[in-house]
């Protein structure tokens, strides 16, 4: 399942933010399968820096891991700058129609006039990093918590088929297509339950900063210019005295009020999505995206993991993924 979110995930920000069709999920652009290879060996190798203190001598050296990256790096780069070329050849060619200039970010960051390649070109890798892993990862935890929990799944799918108002479930795609911004806003258990997951399993389990200047705490601790401070979600996520006595359980309960409406908590106390200034930005996105793709799929099918005996690992990545993947069994709702 994880890959299949991975993929999934990474087609969809490409639609939405630069007005691609890069169909990784399916494989029929042989660019597009390199890109994505070359991005996740690049996020994996740039990890290993924190652990691997040659890194530096490699990258002099040109050799070893940091070669690998700087491969990757190129194979990156070619693509994103023919797809900043294309998309400006694209805007030139559409002057008739202003409509077709405004789809995406990166038509919207080339109208204010941004012709700076770099820049654009960092723009949408910032975009690629911050949003296919992210909503991959949630999904897959989620798509977990769920075959540990069947109870739940079956609650969630009930909401889900209660709040579409479709009758009967005849095929995916059309059940995908009537799929509205109205019903999804309803779905107050489903937000819950993906709330939940983030809480136990965010997709940033450990935020790092490097302190701009000297400063001190609220409490009094000092920190000097160029400190590393990092917060730990994941660790909040399961604080007793944060959470209460029955912080380690998963249970979606706990973010509706009585009539079963969503109740947000502070982004000081659930911090998945940070806080302040430099909360995440595309938090809203991520959510329709993950209400979408779960309503879809718990509509249409019942999920078991392959294997209920082995254990799931974390795997040592910047974001909090299963090593190994999510082997799941499913089974169709409804008659084809
Ligand atoms: C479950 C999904 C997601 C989670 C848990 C998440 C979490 C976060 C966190 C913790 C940060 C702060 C990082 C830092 O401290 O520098 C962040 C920043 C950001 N996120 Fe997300 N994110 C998710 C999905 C997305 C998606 C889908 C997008 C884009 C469509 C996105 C766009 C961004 C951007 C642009 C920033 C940078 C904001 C800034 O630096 O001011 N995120 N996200």
């Amino acid at each position: 399942m994880q890959d299949l979110f991975m993929k999934s995930t990474l087609d969809s920000i490409f639609k939405v933010a630069f007005g691609v069709e890069l169909d990784s999920m399916c494989g029929t652009s042989e660019e597009g399968a390199e890109f994505s290879r070359a991005f996740d060996d690049a996020s994996a190798m740039t990890l290993w820096r924190y652990v691997d203190v040659s890194w530096k001598i490699k990258k002099f050296l040109n050799i070893g891991s940091e070669a690998a990256l700087k491969k990757n790096i190129r194979i990156m780069d070619n693509f994103v700058y023919k797809l900043i070329k294309r998309k400006i050849e694209q805007m030139h060619n559409s002057t008739d129609d202003p409509s077709m200039k405004k789809e995406d970010i990166l038509s919207r960051f080339l109208q204010v006039t941004e012709t700076d390649q770099t820049y654009l070109r960092d723009i949408i890798l910032n975009f690629i990093i911050a949003g296919k892993d992210t909503t991959a990862a949630t999904l897959s935890w989620f798509i977990y918590m769920l075959c540990k929990h069947p109870t739940i799944q079956e609650k969630v799918a009930r909401e889900v088929k209660q709040m579409s108002n479709v009758k009967e479930i005849s095929d995916f795609s059309s059940f995908a297509a009537s799929m509205g911004e109205e019903a999804l806003e309803k779905m107050h258990y489903l937000h819950a339950t993906i709330t939940e997951t983030l809480r136990l399993y965010p997709a940033l389990p450990v935020d790092a900063k490097i302190c701009f200047s000297d400063d001190v705490f609220p409490d009094g601790f000092n920190v000097r210019e160029g400190d590393m401070v990092s917060f730990q979600p994941y660790a909040m996520g399961r604080m007793k005295f944060i959470w209460g006595d029955d912080a380690e359980d998963f249970r979606p309960e706990r973010w509706l009020d009585s009539n079963g409406v969503f109740q947000p908590e502070s982004p000081f106390k659930f911090t998945a999505f940070q806080a302040g200034p430099r909360i995440c930005l595309g938090k809203e996105f991520a959510y329709r995206q993950m209400k979408i793709f779960s309503a879809v799929l718990l509509s249409c099918f019942t999920f078991k993991l392959a294997d209920a005996k082995k254990p799931v690992n974390y795997r040592t990545m910047i974001n909090l993924h299963i090593d190994g993947g999510l082997p799941v069994s499913i089974t169709r709702r409804y008659e084809s």
